[in-house]
């Protein structure tokens, strides 16, 4: 009888999940859902942490919720430690399982974890799951994107507007293929947009059972990780000053809250107001914070847009509710520039032809630079603020990232990549993705022809926090 494994990835939900529907569709008779933890002390190039211990304790919450959800439909999920490439494989050995099924993520190292898998000899079944745009059905092939967010945009609203009216329910995706292509495969060409959009999938009411053996084997299981789910971490969040006001009081990781966070943020009417908070640096209601469940996949970008609609068709659609629209096809451009260019991305270069000119800093000083950025230390009252509200809460707003990206690599001459690493260690909402792309477009780099982005302190201060409430609330904040 056979036998598959789920991995979870940044999918971490029930709902809207074809990955999870094509496992539960592919004849299995038992199914083990697992998800995999880096290592707590896993560092990056650039010597610091790969993830801080705030993005860690959102990612738990999300797990405990995952398993709590999972139990109740009798198949918990097994939570172990280490690589996917080497836990996987043994994982599969000792359940008897030559079949794997998770979401495809067209981020390099994410697709070498893949590759690994297949070398490893499972069979391993990916779904495209994470855009609102199915790029099955893109006016274009996706080599073929239109060069900048702009024309991308208003191409998918004339397909959009040319589609019918009412998109159709995605089908589960197929078991026995990638459902759409990754940076590695070739895409094919679609010309007609109904399912442009899917509806949302509604989550399944029933799994299937653990395999015997894993039940057997319990904590002797490869990669089993017994303490995660009893011991919340969450008080790490609980910054009364944060703009994300999570922890045992607050916010929390997982679905349940994420569903819970956006059913209170359209009922406050709070889309009405969005598009003339959206720049303010501080607060919780300013901006949606849908993107720490996104990010994780606790929330699927399908059902916000869904239930977006559904409250255009109740309150009438209005400039807040198309700018919510328009932020989230950023987030899906980024993704799809990822099925595009994959690693070329991740160079120096990015996408750009020109060269760099070098820096008139020495090497030396270009690191103490890095280390005063990443502390809130460079004498500059905006940047430090702002680089401690990351530091100690995990969140920032996105005016405020685009300060303090801009001011690492105009002032500080910076290099983007040590910029985005250090996003992505402390980001709770880090997506690969979006951190890429919004690093790669400010830095020039990336596929925006006005090469680049500076912002003016002075002027964005003024701006943004002329009576200095912002610079107070951080100031003299020790920086670890
Ligand atoms: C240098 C830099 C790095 C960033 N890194 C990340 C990251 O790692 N993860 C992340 O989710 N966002 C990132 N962003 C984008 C943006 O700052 C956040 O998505 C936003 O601040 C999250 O708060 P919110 O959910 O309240 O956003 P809202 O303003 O309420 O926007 C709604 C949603 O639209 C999407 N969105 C909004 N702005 C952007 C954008 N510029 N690019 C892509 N998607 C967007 C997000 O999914 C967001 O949740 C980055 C921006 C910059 C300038």
């Amino acid at each position: 009888m056979k036998t598959v494994l789920f991995w979870f990835r940044n999918d971490l939900r029930l709902h809207d999940q074809p990955a999870l529907q094509a496992a539960l569709a592919s004849g299995a008779r038992y199914l083990l859902p697992v998800a995999c933890l880096p290592a707590p002390d896993e560092a990056t190039a650039w010597g610091w942490e790969r993830a801080s211990p705030q993005r860690r304790a959102w990612l738990h919450g999300a797990l405990r919720d995952l398993d709590r959800q999972l139990t109740g439909l009798g198949c918990p999920l097994l939570v172990c430690d280490g690589d996917p490439a080497t836990v996987l494989p043994a994982l599969a050995a000792a359940v008897g399982a030559t079949e794997l099924y998770c979401e495809d993520i067209a981020a390099p190292e994410e697709q070498q974890h893949v590759a690994s898998l297949r070398a490893a000899g499972l069979a391993v079944h990916t779904t495209w799951q994470s855009s609102l745009l199915d790029p099955q059905y893109l006016p274009w092939t996706v080599d073929a994107l239109p060069a900048s967010y702009t024309p991308f945009r208003q191409a998918v609203e004339r397909a959009l507007q040319s589609a019918a009216p009412v998109p159709q329910p995605m089908a589960p995706a197929s078991a026995a293929a990638s459902t759409a292509p990754s940076a590695d495969t070739a895409p094919v060409s679609h010309r007609s947009f109904p399912a442009l959009v899917a509806a949302p999938l509604a989550a399944p009411g029933a799994m299937l059972p653990w395999p015997p053996a894993a039940t057997a084997a319990g904590a002797t299981l490869p990669g089993y990780r017994a303490v995660l789910l009893a011991a919340p971490d969450d008080a790490l969040l609980a910054d009364p000053r944060s703009s994300l006001p999570a922890g045992p009081a607050g916010l929390q990781g997982g679905e349940t809250a994420a569903l819970a966070h956006l059913h209170q943020y359209l009922q406050r009417r709070l889309p009405d107001s969005y598009k003339r908070t959206r720049n303010q640096l501080y607060g919780v209601d300013f901006s949606s914070k849908w993107s720490p469940w996104l990010a994780n996949g606790a929330l699927s970008a399908r059902r916000i847009l869904a239930e977006v609609r559904a409250y255009e068709a109740q309150h009438g659609a209005n400039e807040g509710t198309y700018w919510l629209w328009f932020e989230l096809l950023w987030r899906d451009y980024f993704r799809l520039l990822h099925l595009q260019y994959g690693a070329a991305l991740y160079r120096e270069r990015g996408l750009s032809t020109r060269s760099a000119a070098p820096p008139s800093a020495t090497s030396d000083e270009r690191t103490a630079n890095l280390a005063r950025w990443r502390h809130g230390a460079t004498g500059e009252p905006l940047v430090d603020a702002a680089m401690r509200e990351l530091l100690h809460t995990g969140y920032l707003s996105n005016r405020l990232r685009q300060v303090v990206a801009s001011y690492l690599l105009n002032e500080l001459q910076g290099d983007w990549r040590a910029g985005a690493a250090w996003f992505e260690s402390r980001l709770v909402d880090y997506d690969v993705y979006s951190n890429q792309g919004n690093w790669l477009y400010i830095a020039g780099r990336g596929t925006d022809p006005r090469g680049g982005r500076h912002f003016n302190l002075e002027k964005q201060t003024a701006e943004h926090d002329p009576d200095g409430v912002y610079r107070r609330r951080w100031a003299g904040s020790e920086c670890p």
